[in-house]
């Protein structure tokens, strides 16, 4: 789904931040993106979603070479992507509701389906109290949970999330990896960057390591350990289901 052949980043007048990385993302798999503050984790998923070109080296994505995918190209490309920014890039003006139905509204999708499953998948995240909320008056907490479900509402092809649950407390973050997990169920390939040990140690999937301008490959044992499932199924399931 994404190959990285032999690429190198280097922001203008700086050394290069990544440096001859090679590495494929297979369709369907899950992956942590881990690495220590300033190492290149953001750059590294800004180049999956051709927000940054490579100054070297090859990328491909679903199959395209980077290079060759036009402007006029990328917005389609990127409606196959569900991106969390760390910065959340919500639109102000946007309740949190309106928010999260843009990518559905965008597909076409039918006011029906928008007014039944963005106010379940807002409630899933713990908003049920805020769908009329301007972002502005929610919490970076409350703002991120909004950004993820407007990230996964369409089920992607491929999710890209940048710190997701940076903001969140330690029961919220697992209750948002489970969400991660349904949409992967789904067939979603997902790629989460994230500091947090706890949360890599205890969903245990592969971990792509961005160090020194290199990227590794670190294995988990494939599947996670058991962990208790939220309570109920979650709108995904639901949505899958009808
Ligand atoms: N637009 C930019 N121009 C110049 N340098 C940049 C730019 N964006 C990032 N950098 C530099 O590239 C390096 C990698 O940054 P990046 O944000 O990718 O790291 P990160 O691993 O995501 O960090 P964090 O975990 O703190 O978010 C850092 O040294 C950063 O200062």
């Amino acid at each position: 789904m994404i190959q990285f052949d032999r690429v190198e980043l280097r922001y203008p007048g700086s050394p290069a931040i990544l440096r001859d990385v090679s590495f494929a993302v297979e369709e369907g798999s899950f992956q942590f993106i881990t690495g220590a503050s300033g190492a290149g984790k953001s750059s590294l998923l800004k180049l999956m979603y051709l927000g940054l070109k490579p100054s070297r080296g090859r990328l491909s994505l679903f199959g395209e070479n980077a290079e060759a995918i036009s402007r006029d190209g990328i917005p389609a490309l990127r409606r196959r992507i569900g991106i969390v920014f760390q910065d959340f890039r919500l639109i102000p003006h946007l309740s949190a509701l309106d928010n999260v139905a843009l990518p559905l509204r965008i597909a076409g999708a039918r006011e029906s389906a928008i007014r039944e499953y963005v106010p379940e998948l807002l409630e899933w995240v713990g908003l049920s109290g805020h769908l009329d909320a301007l972002p502005h008056t929610l919490s970076g907490g409350q703002q991120q949970r909004v950004a993820i479900a407007r990230a996964v509402i369409g089920r992607p092809q491929l999710l890209l999330a940048d710190e997701p649950t940076g903001n969140v407390d330690d029961g919220v973050a697992v209750r948002l990896l489970y969400l991660f997990e349904e949409l992967h169920k789904m067939g979603t390939t997902v790629l989460i960057a994230t500091h947090n040990r706890a949360l890599v140690e205890r969903f245990s999937y592969s971990c792509l390591n961005v160090e020194d301008g290199r990227v590794s490959m670190v294995r988990g044992p494939g599947m996670r350990r058991p962990v208790p499932r939220p309570v109920g199924d979650s709108p995904a399931e639901r949505q899958r289901g009808g």
